[in-house]
């Protein structure tokens, strides 16, 4: 048993982390824990961090300061390890357009090093889940957009990991099919027991997706860590909207903090 019972529930760890580029800060300060089986949004303004939260969280590069771990490892340096436990989602469904949906799922499985005997009977199971059966054998072009995300999302859950990343996954997508997907998404995640970490735009969106919503401040830094209570009110959203957009403004404005109205999660945790 972990001596350290954050660790022990936390999917995802960063421990006062920075990251700089040359001639420039990304991230700043940025501290926080995700928990097994949340599905949680970020949001910020352009330029704030997002993407290289994410991509520190998938080991693509290490942080100049601080920790980062999942499920207590190091992605960077473990990166090997983490090619069956985190999945990503993006805006566009970057499928390959010369393989079939169900060839564009079993490739997913392939790089994740699943057992190829595995690969053809998981991804027409998850294309029938995310209702593409009958579509197995459609190329990507002959696919509407939002069933191209579903191939992604497909490809993505046939891999079983623990972690789903999506960054900005059904921003492309229009409102009733993006409602929709975002639905579905919850319900698979839910269901199966997984981790959910959304970017979006859309307030809208994260305040529908999940248990809970980070506020990133330009550089990379928490301005805000709000809870959803699950029996929100329409005027409880209103009033969650209205604080998250507050949190998204730049420094100066005053940030509104983890005591702010209703409720709030995660930060002390950490
Ligand atoms: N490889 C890099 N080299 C230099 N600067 C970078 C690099 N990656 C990101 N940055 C800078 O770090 C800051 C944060 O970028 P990041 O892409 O994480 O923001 P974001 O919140 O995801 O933005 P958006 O919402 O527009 O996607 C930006 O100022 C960006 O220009």
């Amino acid at each position: 048993m972990s001596a350290n019972p954050v660790a022990e529930h936390s999917i995802i760890q960063f421990d006062h982390v920075q990251k700089s580029f040359p001639g420039h800060q990304a991230i700043s300060d940025l501290d926080f824990t995700i928990a097994r089986n949340e599905i949680v949004s970020v949001v910020g303004v352009t330029g704030c961090g997002k993407s290289t939260m994410f991509n520190l969280t998938l080991g693509l590069f290490a942080p100049t300061q601080g920790t980062v771990r999942v499920q207590g490892h190091d992605p960077y340096a473990e990166f090997d390890w983490f090619r069956r436990k985190v999945a990503v989602v993006f805006q566009d469904a970057r499928l390959l357009p010369w393989r079939t949906a169900l060839q564009n799922v079993c490739v997913g499985m392939k790089f994740a090093g699943v057992e190829k005997s595995e690969w053809e009977p998981r991804a027409r199971d998850w294309l029938a889940r995310l209702g593409l059966s009958g579509r197995e054998d459609s190329y990507p072009h002959q696919l509407s957009g939002g069933q191209r995300q579903r191939v992604s999302l497909a490809r993505a859950f046939a891999v079983d990991p623990e972690l789903i990343l999506c960054d900005e996954s059904f921003s492309a997508l229009d409102e009733i099919t993006a409602k929709n997907l975002r639905a579905e998404f919850v319900e698979l995640v839910r269901s199966g027991g997984k981790t959910g970490v959304v970017i979006t735009h859309n307030i809208g969106e994260a305040l529908s997706l999940g248990n809970r919503v980070l506020v990133l401040r330009a550089p990379g830094h928490l301005s805000d860590d709000v809870g959803i209570p699950a029996d929100a009110s329409d005027a409880d959203r209103e009033a969650l909207r209205t604080r998250i957009l507050a949190a998204m403004e730049p420094a100066g404005s005053g940030d509104v903090g983890p005591s702010g109205a209703l409720t709030t999660a995660g930060r002390s945790a950490s």
